[in-house]
């Protein structure tokens, strides 16, 4: 693979070296940059076309702030890849959320150029804010620098903290990258509004500056400022939300013009004003690599890619996407239900709500990066008589719990909740593994807990849960492709609270909860072969438990293995606190619940990371011989 010609960039370790380049040189540079950014994404995949719009932004801010004394943020983080090469990272670009290689997000511990790991939106504001108040508090004199999205803009936590910055009046700045775009196209207001401060305010020269704003310059830059004909973008006061919010507003500025850019964020900097700004940056996604631009979702997350052409090596599935036939199964249930309605939080193609969208456009809605608000507008959808399904990830969930706990659970509303990514997601890493949610749902009262442990029976939860319709419901299911079985047009309600055998034997149980369910039956077979018989079953539920099962299989095996792709906390916690107090452990029964580890997981393939985790067909036979007292070795000698 021929890498770009980058002469200036290889004279750049750190921000330091970009400060030492003149003005006239940064739009190379910046070029070079984004060149070496598609290089190496099309190496290693990963998100892209947030990276391409925020170059020139990526360079303007490092060449006028004083990073890392000056703590620059990324919301979300996954634009963050020429932040990292211009930050000591780029002979390690290309190891981008490969196993042991470089995170796709900002990460603390990876670099001091990166003040705030992120990965899920909206959450700059609020640490920036914190960071400001902390350097106030300490007398000291840095900027700090939020970057975020209009996507993320959609999200409560961003108010919560502007609302916050505003009456705390901070020394804070926040970027507010506009591209027009979440990885779908945005949705909402506030998006609106922001249409419209662009359509109703021309980008005004420095010539046309009112009062207010010379008054916000500190008097040497007033002069210069006035004098400068590159200030082509200005600073409009007044009239914006940010505005009455306590922000002062700057732009629009067009995003990646250089000579534009670097004035305004200079006065930005070294502006006097008693409280937080708001610079308004225009861009666009994928911009600059034509493949990007003209792709209806700007090459949001690529897989590794033909440079020239711009095609994806997508691999050849073997089987329907578990998000594919999620889609399917809830479209076949709303052809005869009309109260069924869809929600997703800014995900309709991650989650395939966009095949329901295209069937059922008024049934289906997106509410933007907004889980909070998208699981309440969910449990008003249900006082109504109306079935919702909310497909979230496992991951962004957690975002929404207060609202699951309170809004759903203790009102006994029947929203369904599709957790998508259930499990360990791979490239994307621990902040996006869908670790917890059996934990933080199986202890709800009343609330049933479903794992699907393929494709079919993904099918038949999403009939169960249209079927529930007295109390909230939850099936998981992971990221990507199922295990290619038989699909029947329609999913058949499976009877509540019960699980099945799959295989009997007589000495070990393995009792799975989920996906992982391929592996215990290659684990039994393999058991079954040194002579040790290998009952296997299937829970269906955490909640409610197949009791009669769990008792049957602790009756009858000495063993009695679960297994699970969650934390504690989740279906072993419930099978042992029913064996425990059902007395089924008085009588020397050999319990060992396999779960994930109780540390976080890094991103690598997600064969690797269970295979990490212990929780495959050899980490289940290690685990029964060594119930037994057998080690692997003695087993197969
Ligand atoms: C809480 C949360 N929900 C959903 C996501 C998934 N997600 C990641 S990036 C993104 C779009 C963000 O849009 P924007 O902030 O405008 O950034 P852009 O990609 O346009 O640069 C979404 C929905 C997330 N990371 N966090
Ligand atoms: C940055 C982010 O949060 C999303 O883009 C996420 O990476 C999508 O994950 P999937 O690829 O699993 O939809
Ligand atoms: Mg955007």
């Amino acid at each position: 693979m021929t890498r770009p010609s980058t002469p200036l960039l290889d004279t750049i370790d750190v921000p330091a070296d970009i400060r030492r380049l003149k003005a006239d040189q940064l739009r190379q540079f910046a070029d070079e940059l984004r060149q070496e950014t598609i290089s190496a994404v099309s190496v290693t995949g990963g998100h892209l076309g947030a990276g391409l719009g925020v170059v020139e932004l990526t360079v303007a801010l490092h060449y006028v702030f004083d990073t890392p004394r000056d703590r620059l943020l990324w919301d979300v983080g996954h634009q963050a890849y020429p932040h990292k090469i211009v930050t000591g990272r780029r002979s390690r670009i290309r190891t981008l959320r490969q196993e042991g290689g470089l995170s796709g997000f900002t990460r603390r511990a990876e670099s001091e150029y990166d003040p705030f790991g992120a990965a899920h939106s909206s959450t700059s504001i609020s640490a920036g804010l914190g960071m400001a108040v902390a350097r106030d508090l300490a007398s000291g004199s840095n900027h700090v620098v939020a970057v975020i999205g209009d996507g993320a803009m959609s999200a409560g936590m961003a108010y919560e903290a502007m609302n916050n910055a505003g009456a705390l009046r901070s020394r804070l700045i926040v970027v507010l990258n506009d591209n027009d775009m979440s990885i779908a196209p945005p949705v909402g207001a506030m998006s609106a509004h922001l249409s419209r401060l662009l359509s109703g305010r021309p980008y005004v020269s420095l010539r046309n500056l009112g009062r207010s704003v010379a008054e916000a310059l500190p008097k040497p830059l007033e002069m210069a400022a006035r004098r400068a004909e590159e200030f082509a973008r200005g600073f409009v006061a007044g009239g914006t939300l940010f505005d009455e919010l306590g922000f002062y507003y700057v732009g629009p500025v067009d995003g990646h013009n250089l000579d534009h850019l670097l004035p305004v964020l200079k006065n930005a900097r070294d502006s006097r004003l008693d409280k937080p700004i708001l610079v308004h940056v225009v861009t666009k996604k994928g911009k600059g690599y034509p493949p990007a631009e003209n792709s209806a979702d700007k090459y949001h997350g690529v897989v590794k890619f033909d440079v020239i052409t711009g095609k994806q090596s997508k691999p050849v599935a073997n089987a329907p996407a578990y998000q594919a036939v999620f889609a399917k199964a809830l479209i076949a249930e709303a052809e005869t239900d009309k109260k069924i309605v869809a929600i997703t939080a800014a995900m309709p193609s991650g989650t395939s709500l966009d095949k329901f969208a295209e069937r059922f456009p008024e049934r289906c809605f997106d509410v933007g990066i907004a889980e909070q608000h998208g699981v309440t507008f969910a449990a008003g959808l249900a006082t109504e008589g109306f079935k919702p399904f909310c497909a979230i990830y496992s991951t962004f969930l957690q975002r929404g719990y207060d609202q699951v706990v309170h809004d759903v659970a203790i009102q006994k509303l029947p929203v369904r909740f599709a957790i998508d990514r259930a499990g360990l997601v791979g490239a994307d890493g621990a902040t996006h593994a869908g670790s917890f949610d059996v934990a933080y749902l199986a202890c709800l009262p009343d609330f049933v807990v479903m794992a699907a442990a393929d494709e079919l029976e993904l099918m038949h939860m999403v009939a169960t849960a249209a079927h529930i319709d007295d109390r909230p419901s939850a099936f998981r299911y992971p990221r990507g492709e199922g295990v290619g079985v038989e699909l029947p047009a329609r999913g058949t309600p499976l009877e509540i609270g019960k699980g099945r055998v799959l295989r009997e034997g007589s000495k070990i149980a393995i009792l799975n909860f989920g996906t992982r369910l391929a592996e215990c039956l290659v684990a039994a077979e393999d058991l079954g072969a040194k002579g040790l018989s290998t009952t296997v079953a299937d829970a269906r539920f955490a909640k409610p438990l197949d009791t009669d099962l769990v008792r049957r299989l602790a009756r009858e095996h000495e063993v009695l293995i679960t297994i699970e792709e969650g934390s504690i906390g989740g279906f072993a916690s419930h099978v042992m606190q029913y064996l425990a107090t059902a007395g089924l452990l008085d009588h020397g029964l050999k319990v060992r619940p396999m779960i994930l580890p109780d540390r976080f997981i890094d991103h690598a393939a997600p064969a690797k990371q269970y295979e990490q985790a212990g929780l495959d067909a050899k980490g289940i036979v290690a685990t029964a011989l060594a119930a037994l007292g057998q080690s692997v070795e003695r087993a197969r000698g």
